[in-house]
């Protein structure tokens, strides 16, 4: 390469990094609570989390306010406070005490994890929870069985655990040296190498979550007697800490991926710890989770919906009373729109807190077409009100509510995440008003606009003729004329969405001077369940062609360049990025995947959500269903594969090679038929990395290499 050349090709370098490293820095906030302290005083925990390019880590912290209980203003804000080695914290009911689980790795190398008891004066209890042998590891936060609850009396700790599983030893020798006698006789031979299903993508080694009571005092743990064949998670105390409440997911005939898939077949239980009877609260024929109960413990609520389909979709918020046992339906699941304030609930869980002071309203934020906002339900009256809040067109999300005091998450594709306090209303016509925690810092060289889009006649599904779809288009500030270039932007799922959100990638593609066309084609969230449904069968076609007419719509604006079109999408998203640059080769520069799925047919034996594979190709699915030739024509016809003889467009692919649900030969099986085509592509392949590939140092390379990919074929 002539000097020059190198020296151009180092500065275009030089500059991408400069823009990601400027936007790793934002720090967000990840959750918050609030109490009050007295009537003057109002106390707020904010936790953060920021990209340490140079750790290659995310580092996580504290920030504490106390606010004027009045005017809810700022009166002290500590210093950042970074937390190391906490997989949870909990603050008693009445705020004397915090339980921490941490977890730590001994000379040995050996992981520990300890709930510590801690009050003001320091900690006063440490358990090394595991020593006992009564369980496996304890579940963290993220995960979907996680939980973390003081009793009401503040004496015991409901958490989740692996269950215990028994010690194996070779046919042929000992585990290793120190077996004493005791411990032989618990330890079963030749089971080493014996299959331990579990729950798929991102739940690797979450087999079979039950449920734990440390009792603080002494130190016992009691692990309740559940089913061998249940997964429990979500516990919570019931009335007067006599009963556990938790969700139970069935794990027979085997275990399906769990991550983004709120379909698998679950029930709410409650189980009586005098007479460890069990007993299903919810509909056995639906799939229920996340129940909440209400502050003065007469009810609870929950989410339901139908067993298998779409891995997301619309859900029922329930009721259950404790003493009439009866449920009822608060809010049922929105089929097709009736009005401007609600589409339905597209939440996996409910906030741990989000009842009113009174027992008689729930705060919950989910997507309205492409925007999250915030709801307030009346659980008496059963009817719902969207509060107002935050940004016009941007998006907001409860982050905790205690005693109608209201913390919420506000942001749009131009600002980042900031927090804001107000106080829940009685007056339901009387609006909230809302105080900023943290200043957010909105930038202005980024602007961002929502349309609507209509499918043409012929795009029209065939049952449900009047679904339309959402885009968003976010856009660079230029100094001249000339038009940006176009990044199309679907998202993957397909049943997700994209609301109006700051995202970093986004923003960094602006800042490098790209617009971005995110794609809310028919099948997302928060359209109602009617466009879920939609997609069904239509897969490879309905939302291929909502992506194109959506970028024709914009292009004849003039909004942008369309001669200068890129293609970006993950997973699902890659699926369209590779239909789109297939079956429309002369629109596209160039494209770039994550994780995508390219070839239908041979996907159901390696994901660990084969339903996904029938259910979005039309087909219904079971346990015992079967790959064959009709199946596979379907799937190859709706394959991108199909039309990689069409592709003219270069195609940088990257993988995650820990990906569970779309396994890395997609991509490589696609990258070939690419290169033996004489088509110019290249594939990156991450270690450690599963299918969001979000490590600090993955995400941060995949950043400069999207650009670049993008700039050399423009
Ligand atoms: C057999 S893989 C199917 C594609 C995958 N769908 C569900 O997991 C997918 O597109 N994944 C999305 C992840 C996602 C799904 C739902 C909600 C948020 C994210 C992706 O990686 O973008």
């Amino acid at each position: 390469m002539p000097l020059l050349a190198v020296y151009t090709e180092l500065k275009k370098v030089e500059e991408i990094v400069g823009v990601y490293r400027d936007l790793a820095s934002i720090s967000l906030p990840t959750s918050a609570q609030v109490r009050s302290v007295d009537d003057q005083f109002l106390a707020v925990t904010t936790q953060w989390s920021q990209r340490d390019l140079e750790k290659s880590e995310k580092t996580n912290f504290t920030v504490n306010y106390i606010l004027n209980a009045q005017d809810y203003s700022v009166l002290i804000k500590t210093p950042s406070q970074e937390v190391k080695n906490e997989i949870w914290k909990k603050e008693s009911p009445s705020g004397k005490y915090h339980a921490v689980v941490t977890s730590w790795k001994n000379k040995k190398g050996e992981e520990k994890q300890f709930i510590e008891i801690w009050n003001s004066q320091g900690k006063i209890k440490n358990y090394d929870v595991c020593s006992q042998e009564k369980h496996g590891k304890v579940n963290n936060k993220d995960d979907t069985f996680g939980c973390l609850q003081w009793s009401n009396n503040e004496e015991k700790l409901l958490y989740t655990s692996e269950r215990k599983l028994p010690k194996t030893k070779s046919f042929f020798g000992t585990t290793n040296g120190n077996d004493d006698k005791k411990e032989e006789k618990d330890i079963v031979l030749g089971k080493e190498h014996y299959t331990v299903e579990d729950w798929g993508e991102q739940l690797v080694k979450k087999s079979c979550s039950v449920i734990c009571i440390l009792d603080i005092k002494s130190g016992t743990i009691e692990v309740l007697d559940t089913p061998a064949d249940l997964s429990c998670g979500q516990a919570c105390w019931g009335p007067e800490d006599n009963t556990v409440v938790f969700t139970g997911w069935n794990n027979d005939p085997f275990r399906l991926g769990l991550k983004y898939c709120t379909q698998r077949q679950s029930a709410v239980y409650t189980y009586d710890l005098k007479t460890q009877k069990i007993t299903s609260i919810s509909d056995k024929t639906q799939s229920s989770r996340s129940p909440n109960i209400s502050p003065d413990q007469s009810k609870l609520v929950y989410f339901d919906q139908p067993i298998g389909g779409a891995h997301k979709q619309c859900s029922r918020l329930k009721m259950y009373d404790f003493k009439t046992q009866t449920n009822q339906v608060i809010l049922d699941i929105v089929h097709r729109p009736k009005d401007e304030v609600c589409n339905g609930i597209y939440e996996d869980v409910l906030m741990s807190r989000c009842w009113s002071h009174d027992s008689k309203q729930i705060i919950l934020s989910t997507s309205y077409r492409s925007r999250t906002v915030l709801y307030c339900i009346n659980v008496e009256t059963k009817t719902v009100r969207q509060l107002n809040g935050g940004i016009k067109d941007g998006s907001s999300s409860i982050v905790d509510i205690y005693k109608d005091i209201i913390i919420i998450s506000c942001t749009s594709p131009n600002t980042p995440q900031h927090l804001m306090v107000g106080k829940l209303l009685s007056n339901p016509g009387e609006e909230i008003k809302w105080h900023y925690l943290n200043q957010p810092e909105i930038d202005n060289n980024i602007s961002f606009h929502l349309s609507s889009h209509q499918p043409t006649t012929d795009r029209k599904h065939s049952k449900y003729g009047y679904l339309d779809y959402e885009t968003i288009l976010v856009l660079p500030k230029t100094t001249d004329d000339k038009k940006p270039p176009l990044i199309l932007f679907p998202h993957g799922g397909p049943h997700t969405t994209f609301d109006t959100l700051y995202m970093m990638y986004v923003a960094g593609f602006c800042k490098c001077g790209f617009a971005v066309l995110m794609v809310n084609y028919r099948g997302s969230l928060g359209f109602g369940q009617d466009s879920v449904e939609s997609i069904l069968g239509n897969i490879g076609d309905q939302d291929v062609k909502d992506c194109k007419a959506a970028a024709d719509e914009i292009i004849s604006k003039g909004l942008v360049d369309g001669q200068k079109v890129f293609m970006f999408g993950g997973s699902h998203g890659g699926f369209l990025t590779t239909h789109l640059i297939g079956q429309y080769p002369d629109f596209f520069q160039a494209g770039c995947c994550r994780n995508p799925v390219t070839n239908l047919t041979v996907m159901t034996g390696v994901t660990d959500i084969p339903d996904w594979v029938y259910v979005e190709s039309g087909f219904d699915y079971n346990h015992s269903c079967l790959l064959n030739p009709s199946y596979s024509e379907e799937m190859w016809k709706r394959s991108p594969i199909r039309y990689v003889d069409q592709v003219k467009a270069p195609l940088l692919l990257m993988i995650g090679k820990d990906d569970l649900r779309v396994p890395p030969s997609q991509a490589k099986e696609y990258y070939r038929a690419l290169k033996t085509r004489n088509i110019k592509t290249r594939l990156i392949e991450y270690e450690d990395n599963c299918h969001p590939i979000v490590k600090v140092d993955s995400e941060a390379d995949a950043f400069v290499n999207i650009m670049l990919w993008y700039k050399e074929h423009s």
